[in-house]
């Protein structure tokens, strides 16, 4: 199997509104997280968020040293937590020899300390396709599933403003316990396409965004940067989007499409966001 492991650095807006499209992907995109039988990670400085994606293909892939090193622990959820949602065929996660059944849409919390960590794909024609959010944990909680059913369902916009959607709230504070990490998922009806507007700010937590079921001939432009001074990246299906502090995080795609958002820092209020008057955007 094969770890590959890059790191996304924390920059300051100054630096960011300086730089070119190209650089903007460099610094604020993870463009490669998902291949058959690579565990692919960008270790970023947002928070510490590990970000990575895992699929198996016929053999399974491990948690192995190269990410323990890299936190420089003994193993990877030493002082960490780890949080998971499978967008691919239905997969499984063994952890300290406990098998987790992961369906499609299905989540999966791993406390602090847990040790052993293999995923697997059920049919290796119809892979399955971690995707991986882990941070610096306090103590331990206890490692569950969480399926679509169980997470919190939010009905949002409007078909006339074209952005009606349902935000699921997987890893939250009234689903179960957890050091910083949140998590879960929006996915847009049809015909709608625009995410997150008006747009928000929550100088106290970092974000990242991975969109997926986006077809091969469309693209989500993704809005970021501070209000007054925002860039566009655009993003293709299952790629990441890192978005530091200062900036907005919000798109609009060619079409309808799924994303999973994850956040860490200083508090876990969902709710917790300054939001940007429209008329504001520049
Ligand atoms: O559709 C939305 O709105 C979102 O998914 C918003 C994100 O969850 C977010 O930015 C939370 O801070
Ligand atoms: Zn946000």
């Amino acid at each position: 199997m094969t770890t590959k492991i890059e790191t996304r650095h924390a920059v300051h807006y100054t630096q960011s509104e300086a730089m070119t499209g190209a650089e903007l992907r460099e610094n604020f995109m993870i463009e490669r997280l998902f291949a058959t039988g690579e565990l692919n990670a960008a270790y970023t400085h947002y928070d510490r968020m590990l970000i990575a994606g895992a699929m198996p293909g016929a053999a399974a892939l491990s948690v192995g040293e190269e990410l323990a090193k890299l936190v420089g622990a003994e193993f990877l959820l030493e002082r960490r937590e780890l949080g998971l949602i499978n967008i691919g065929g239905p997969g499984r996660v063994i952890a300290d020899g406990t098998t987790y059944e992961v369906g499609f849409q299905d989540g999966l919390y791993l406390g602090m300390g847990t040790r052993e960590i293999r995923f697997e794909s059920v049919d290796a024609a119809a892979p399955a396709k971690f995707y991986i959010n882990s941070v610096p944990a306090h103590a331990t909680f206890p490692s569950r599933i969480i399926t679509k059913t169980d997470a919190i369902e939010n009905n949002l916009g409007d078909q006339l403003t074209c952005n009606k959607r349902k935000l699921y709230q997987y890893i939250h504070p009234k689903v179960l316990p957890t050091c910083q990490l949140l998590m879960g998922l929006t996915r847009l009806e049809p015909g709608s396409v625009w995410n997150t507007m008006p747009a928000h700010l929550h100088d106290r937590r970092m974000e990242a965004y991975i969109y997926f079921e986006i077809p091969e001939d469309a693209f989500v432009v993704h809005l970021m940067g501070r209000p007054q001074a925002t860039g566009h990246l655009i993003v293709r299906s299952e790629q990441a989007v890192l978005s530091p502090p200062w900036s907005i995080h919000c798109g609009s795609g060619t079409s309808s499409y799924a994303f999973i958002w994850s956040m860490a820092g200083d508090n876990q209020s969902f709710t917790d966001m300054d939001f940007v008057p429209m008329k504001d955007l520049k």
